[in-house]
């Protein structure tokens, strides 16, 4: 294997800094610094690429090269930082890193896009000559053109484990995924009946581009309004749900918030609670206890308006920014709501067996959104997650309380970890007597007007969404009903 050294004298490729700020588009300097950031103060890209497009006015080709730029090098980060290694003469550990962030993009411009291997190296190297001088430009130069020299399958090839002896190291280069998430996504597949052979196609999935869904809200707009207005066709499963082709912020009844991005994972969960059947009397009071930023609150309250004019959505956040998103949510939403900053594991003795409908949609580890927030791989830990269930299973003890008898609970993650969903609501289950789960896929099909037999939704009693059958995130959803 041939390696780059730092020290190699390579010839300077002319300018010097002044001449590599003038070569480096702003489309490069907009996704350096969002991976920058993304690295050193924990930002999410898909909260900071937007605003940093606006703020270097980049013209819609450039924004969409930011777009693949970022997305493409978080998501490669693992695969790339293989063949990087493999480039150079030292642990990458070593290697500065505002360094290695211009290095994986490099290489991910070098070994997955369309730019010509030249324009890619010597856009990079102007990259850091710019932020980081002369010598970590020529190191640059040298470990790219090795990068260059060979394509990805091949370099994949002599970089991943082998797959016999190794299989999720090689799986997890293959797909840059971190090898703990391979085996806990195996893991989820088999406990939610799906064989551990589809395991690629789901890694796989991870690494595409997702479908940008929004939806029309009942009662405030229609996907054919939102179609009309630029949005590109239906949605696969949300009766309420259109695909966005362009920037979704541009459809009018977006910004007048008529109409919200939302993956159809989301939708489909969410309009599932609304189709469950309650026993008794649906009275309107609904609550939503993990509101935050407010997606679902949205489409609750929505439907909560058409089916229910006197109800009243009660929703819970604890984080007081927030609980500002929730109420901005709602604000074109003409439903009763109370917004309360608040820990929803403290259920007041008034608010006990008061709810016709919960949603806990719990904070969770994200690894079923990972197409959106590509990220999220990199800086979860197996440590999070024991943090993460303990205030999982409180959050769903506490919601139970909420629900009055006869009433229905929906517990959702974006996250199809075993200890994250099946093995909390087993847990609670064995716990509380008054409490008997439901058939979700029932209340799938009535929420999208198909047959049970449609939605590949395998043995239930939960649902479990994947990306690379659905389309979607991987939602889960287990309905709970507690006893009359
Ligand atoms: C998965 S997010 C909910 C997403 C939301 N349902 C939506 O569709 O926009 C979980 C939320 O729970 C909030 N949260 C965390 N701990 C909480 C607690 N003890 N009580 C209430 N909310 C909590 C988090 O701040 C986060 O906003």
């Amino acid at each position: 294997m041939t390696q780059a050294r730092q020290k190699r004298p390579n010839p300077p490729r002319g300018g010097g800094r002044a001449g590599a700020a003038a070569r480096v588009t702003g489309a490069r300097e907009v996704a350096y610094e969002v991976i920058t950031a993304v690295r050193e103060r924990d930002a999410y890209a898909n909260l900071l690429l937007p605003t940093a497009i606006r703020r270097a006015r980049l013209s819609a080709r450039d924004a969409a090269l930011a777009t693949e730029l970022t997305y493409g090098t978080l998501r490669g980060q693992g695969r790339y930082d293989a063949v990087i290694a493999a480039c150079i003469d030292r642990p990458l550990d070593d290697v500065d890193p505002g360094l290695l962030d211009a290095l994986r993009m490099g290489a991910h411009q070098v070994l997955a896009t369309r730019i010509g291997a030249h324009a890619a190296v010597s856009t990079s190297v102007d990259l850091v000559r710019l932020h980081a001088g002369q010598g970590s430009a020529r190191f640059a130069n040298a470990v790219l053109r090795r990068v260059a020299e060979k394509d990805l399958d091949t370099w994949l090839g002599e970089v991943a484990p082998d797959a016999v002896s190794d299989p999720d190291g090689h799986l997890a280069v293959v797909h840059s995924h971190p090898a703990w998430v391979v085996r806990a996504l195996r893991d989820a597949l088999v406990t939610h009946g799906r064989p551990a052979a589809e395991l690629p196609d789901l890694l796989a999935a991870d690494n595409d581009r997702p479908t940008v869904s929004a939806v029309a809200l009942p009662g405030l707009s229609t996907p054919e309004e939102l179609r009309a207005e630029g949005g590109a066709g239906p949605g696969r499963w949300s009766p309420y749900a259109v695909t966005v082709h362009g920037s979704p912020e541009g459809l009018p009844a977006i910004g007048a918030g008529r109409a919200r991005v939302q993956d159809e994972g989301s939708q489909v969960v969410t309009l599932a609670l609304t189709a469950a059947a309650v026993e008794g009397d649906d009275t309107g009071a609904w609550l939503d206890l993990c509101a935050g930023p407010g997606g679902k609150a949205a489409l609750l309250g929505a439907v909560l308006a058409q089916e229910q004019p006197d109800g009243e959505l009660v929703a819970v956040e604890s984080q007081p920014h927030r609980a500002g998103l929730v109420e901005q949510a709602l604000a074109a939403v003409p439903v009763t709501h109370e917004v309360l900053t608040a820990d929803g594991r403290q259920i007041p003795d008034s608010d006990k067996d008061c709810y016709d409908r919960v949603l806990v949609d719990a904070p969770c580890s994200g690894l079923g959104a990972l197409r959106r927030r590509p990220e999220a791989r990199w800086r979860r830990s197996p440590g999070d997650l024991p943090g993460l269930t303990g205030l999982q299973r409180d959050l769903l003890d506490a919601g139970l309380d909420a629900v009055r008898p006869g009433g229905v609970l929906a517990y959702v993650t974006c996250s199809p970890h075993p200890a994250e969903t099946a093995v909390v609501v087993a847990d609670v289950l064995r716990k509380r007597a008054d409490v008997v789960q439901l058939d979700a896929r029932e209340a799938v099909a009535t929420a999208t007007g198909r047959p049970v037999a449609e939605l590949d939704l395998g043995a239930g009693p939960a649902v479990q969404l994947w990306p690379h059958r659905h389309g979607t995130d991987a939602m889960y959803l287990a309905l709970l009903r507690k006893g009359g």
